[in-house]
C-alpha cells in the first residue's frame, strides 16, 4: 500500500486504499478545545456522537464547507488526525501519496489550499481529481474515452452536474443548496406544522429514514414541544417529509438541469442513450430519481454506492496517473 484516495467532503470523509477497499467513512467533523485549534480532541462518529454534549471549552468544527476548505489551519489538523487515524506512517513507513478529490467547481485558490493541507497533514505527491471524474471512475466509467457522461452530484453541502469527455470537463454547473439545506426543510417543517423542535441529527435521520427502497409509510421522531419545552413524540408519515422537501428539491433539479444548454448535439445524443449517473447522499433520497429524469428529460441511474464510489474512484486514480494529469487543471 503506497497511498489513500481521499475524498474530504462537506458531510462525510470517506478514504480508501488499494487492495483494501475503504478503510474510513465518517462524518466530516472534530471536536477541539476553543484555546487550542491545532489538536484534534476527537473526529468523525467519536465526535459526532459529542455533538450537543460538550462542555463549553470544547468545540465542533465542520472543516469542509460547501465542499471546500475555508480554514487551512484546521482543515490541516482534521486531516492530520484522520490520516492518523487510519494509521497511515506505521503502514507505509514513509509519507504516503494521496489522491485528493475537488468539487469540480473548486476554484485554482481552493485547489491550492487543498495541496498546501494535503502536503503539510503529511502526504507527498499529492494528485487532484475533480469528484464527478472519481465518481464516475468509482462506477464503472472512463473518463477518458471519447464519449460524454452527465454525473449529478448531490452532496451534504453542494450539489452538481457535469459533463466529461475525453479527459475534460465539457459544462458544469454546482448550486450550494445540498442535503443540508434538505435537513434543514424538515426541521423547519416540524416547528411550523408539528410545533415541535428538534436537533439537525433527529431531522437528518427522519430525511435518511426514508430512502427511496424503504416501504415504511411513517416514522417516529422525538423533539421538544415549542410551547411546552416538554419532550414529545410526533409521527411524521413519509408524504410529509417528501411534501417538506420538495420545494428545495425542485430549486437543486432546476439549477442543475440547465448545464444541458451547453452541451453540443452530439454529447447531447451520447447522453440520451446513456442516461444520466446519479451519485453523493442526496441521490438516494426517495423520488430524487424521477425528480432528476423530469426536470433532464433523461433517464437517470442512480450508483450503487452513491456515498463512497467518488473515494473509490479516487483510490483507483493512484494506478491512472493518465486521469489525474488530464485533469490537473480542471
Ligand atoms: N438515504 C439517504 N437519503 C437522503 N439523503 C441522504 C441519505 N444518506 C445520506 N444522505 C445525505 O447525503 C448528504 C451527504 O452526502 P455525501 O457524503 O455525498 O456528501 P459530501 O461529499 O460530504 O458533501 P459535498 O459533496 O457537498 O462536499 C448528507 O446531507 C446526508 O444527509
Amino acid at each position: 500500500m503506497r497511498g489513500f484516495g481521499i475524498d474530504l467532503g462537506t458531510a462525510n470523509t470517506v478514504v480508501g486504499a488499494p487492495d483494501e477497499g475503504i478503510v474510513l467513512n465518517e462524518p466530516s467533523l472534530m471536536i477541539v478545545r476553543a484555546a487550542d485549534r491545532r489538536r484534534a480532541l476527537a473526529i468523525g462518529r467519536d465526535a459526532s456522537d459529542l455533538v450537543d454534549r460538550t462542555p463549553p471549552e470544547l468545540t465542533p468544527i465542520h472543516p469542509i464547507r460547501d465542499g471546500v476548505i475555508v480554514d487551512l489551519e484546521t482543515a490541516k489538523t482534521y486531516l492530520s488526525a484522520v490520516l492518523e487515524r487510519i494509521g497511515a506512517r506505521r503502514h507505509i513507513g514513509l509519507r504516503p501519496t494521496g489522491v485528493l478529490t475537488v468539487p469540480a467547481g473548486a476554484t485554482p485558490l481552493e485547489r491550492r489550499a487543498l495541496l498546501e493541507v494535503g502536503h503539510e497533514a503529511g502526504l507527498r505527491k499529492i494528485g487532484l481529481v475533480p469528484e464527478p471524474v472519481a465518481g464516475a471512475i468509482g462506477c464503472g466509467i472512463d473518463p477518458l474515452e471519447p464519449r460524454t457522461h452527465l454525473v449529478v452530484d448531490i452532496g451534504g453541502g453542494t450539489s452538481e452536474v457535469t459533463a466529461l469527455c475525453y479527459g475534460g470537463i465539457l459544462a458544469h454547473r454546482s448550486t450550494r443548496i445540498a442535503g443540508d439545506d434538505l435537513t434543514e426543510a424538515i426541521l423547519s417543517y416540524l416547528r411550523s406544522e408539528h410545533q415541535v423542535v428538534v436537533g439537525e441529527f433527529t431531522a437528518e435521520r427522519a430525511k435518511v429514514g426514508t430512502p427511496a427502497t424503504s416501504d415504511e409509510q411513517s416514522l417516529v421522531v422525538e423533539g421538544r414541544d415549542a410551547a411546552t419545552g416538554r419532550a414529545r413524540l410526533v409521527t411524521l408519515e413519509t408524504k410529509e417529509i417528501m411534501d417538506a422537501v420538495r420545494p428545495t428539491t425542485a430549486g437543486i433539479v432546476q439549477t442543475l438541469s440547465t448545464c444541458l444548454d451547453d452541451l453540443p448535439p452530439r454529447a447531447i445524443s451520447d447522453v440520451m442513450s446513456e442516461g444520466i449517473l446519479a451519485i453523493g447522499g442526496g441521490s438516494m433520497l426517495r423520488g430524487m430519481s424521477q425528480l432528476l429524469e423530469e426536470a433532464f428529460g433523461l433517464p437517470v441511474k442512480t450508483a450503487e454506492r452513491p456515498l463512497t464510489c467518488v473515494a473509490e474512484g479516487a483510490t483507483a486514480c493512484m494506478d491512472r496517473p493518465e486521469v489525474v494529469s488530464a485533469y490537473a487543471a480542471a
